[in-house]
């Protein structure tokens, strides 16, 4: 039986970041106990989880469709990659922006309809034009709800555009406030941004707290014919406040990202077949993210861009080496410590970092360590109440 560490795709992933996972592993989509999955966008709530599987690598930014908490529980890390497909939702939005303000969506539509009229187009084209007269985006006002990676874009680029920008998200990282424009006005309450603004833009996660964020209340507090724009996730919108919103002009147009049968039958919705992302070097920047990641882990254990486990690392330089995923609670790391010192093994180096409820521990030791001693290490290790995973690397 081959030893190679097995990679499932189960999505189709850029091959500059499938391409990366060279000698030691197999690309195999039918695996059926693979080590690891790199995804996009499919659904894994049904899934039932391999015993096999170690970690897993989504290439974007929403793990909406993965059970993290299932995850968790079986101490397994969720890696996504921050940041790496931003730029590519930031030219969308931005050009839906502009194309919906300009009202081209409908323009284009419409030129369509005059196939079949030979010579008269050139005159349909100029008298029909009228009805497609847009609003310029200078000089108006655009909410950011979630200043992000894509959220942060977006704003300092409509600035650059000549609009004004009002920002909320009141769970800004350090980073991304450094990145935002100062000109980039913040409130603390999203209401002040409601009232305000004439086109709104979301780009936060879809959680609980924020499923259904726009709705029928949201709504009664805009501008009449506010445009809203979502390449977020559809359920951060109610379809049925929106769809009313728009039959009583409240939202002027309603762009989203996110199809579905409610959305399609709406006037005045624009429906973009969930295309955020899909650039080349999007797709080429969150599969070579997502694959480095996987590898880094199944290599060294050492975690970077997790959303369920610290971030957590120690050099690897070839030392025997112990992963352990536990609850964060009291008296864990000199548990642990105890269970190696009374196995007879000298530390050479360790880390612990912890992330809400949960902790993760490696472990540099010294020596050749037989693999009956780690059996042995390992059996006390997992021992330990509150232990979850334990991983042994060498
Ligand atoms: N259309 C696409 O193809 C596409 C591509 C990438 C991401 N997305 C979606 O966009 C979302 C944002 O992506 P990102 O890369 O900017 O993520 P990000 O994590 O960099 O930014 C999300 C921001 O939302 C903020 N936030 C969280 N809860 C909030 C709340 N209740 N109110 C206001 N702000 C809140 C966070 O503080 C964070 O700053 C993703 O979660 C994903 O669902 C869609
Ligand atoms: O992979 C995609 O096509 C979309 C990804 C996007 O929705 C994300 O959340 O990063």
């Amino acid at each position: 039986m081959s030893n190679k560490t097995i990679i499932k795709p189960l999505n189709a992933i850029s091959d500059k970041g499938l391409n990366l996972f060279k000698e030691g592993y197999t690309i195999d989509e039918q695996a059926e106990q693979p080590d690891a999955v790199i995804l996009r966008s499919y659904n894994m709530h049904d899934m039932t989880f391999p015993a096999s599987l170690k970690a897993i690598g989504r290439a974007g930014a929403g793990v909406n469709n993965i059970p993290l908490d299932v995850c968790t529980e079986k101490g397994i890390p969720v890696f996504n990659t921050p940041g790496a497909n931003a730029n590519a939702v930031k030219e969308l939005v931005i050009t839906s922006l502009i194309a919906a303000s300009r009202q081209m969506f409908d323009g284009v539509a419409w030129a369509k309809t005059l196939i079949g009229q030979g010579d008269d187009i050139p005159k349909l084209v100029e008298t029909g034009k009228k009805q497609f007269v847009g609003k310029e985006i200078q000089g108006k006002t655009l909410g950011v709800i979630g200043l992000g990676a894509i959220g942060a874009r977006v704003a300092n680029d409509a600035l650059e555009l000549g609009m004004d920008v009002i920002g909320y998200d009141p769970f800004i990282s350090v980073d991304m406030a450094w990145k935002l424009s100062r000109s980039v006005k913040r409130v603390h309450n999203i209401d002040e941004l409601f009232k305000e603004v004439d086109y709104i833009s979301i780009h936060v996660p879809l959680i609980p707290e924020t499923k259904g964020l726009l709705n029928k209340e949201a709504f009664g507090k805009m501008k009449d014919n506010v445009y809203i724009l979502n390449f977020s996730r559809g359920e951060l919108v109610n379809d049925d406040d929106i769809a009313m919103a728009l039959e009583d002009g409240t939202v002027g147009k309603y762009i989203t990202d996110f199809p579905n049968k409610k959305t399609l039958e709406m006037t005045n919705a624009i429906s973009i077949p969930h295309l955020g992302a899909s650039s080349e070097e999007s797709e080429e920047n969150c599969a070579m993210m997502a694959a480095e990641e996987l590898m880094e882990y199944l290599e060294t254990g050492n975690v970077r861009n997790s959303v369920n486990f610290p971030d957590a690392s120690l050099p690897y330089q070839g030392h025997p080496r112990v992963t352990a995923f536990h609850q964060n609670v009291p008296k864990m790391v000199s548990k642990i410590t105890a269970e190696v010192s009374d196995a007879n093994l000298n530390i050479v180096d360790m880390t612990n970092r912890s992330y809400k409820d949960h902790a993760y521990t490696i472990i540099d030791l010294e020596g050749d360590i037989s693999e009956t001693d780690f059996n042995a290490l390992v059996g006390r290790l997992d021992a330990i109440e509150g232990m979850i995973t334990t991983r042994v690397i060498k």
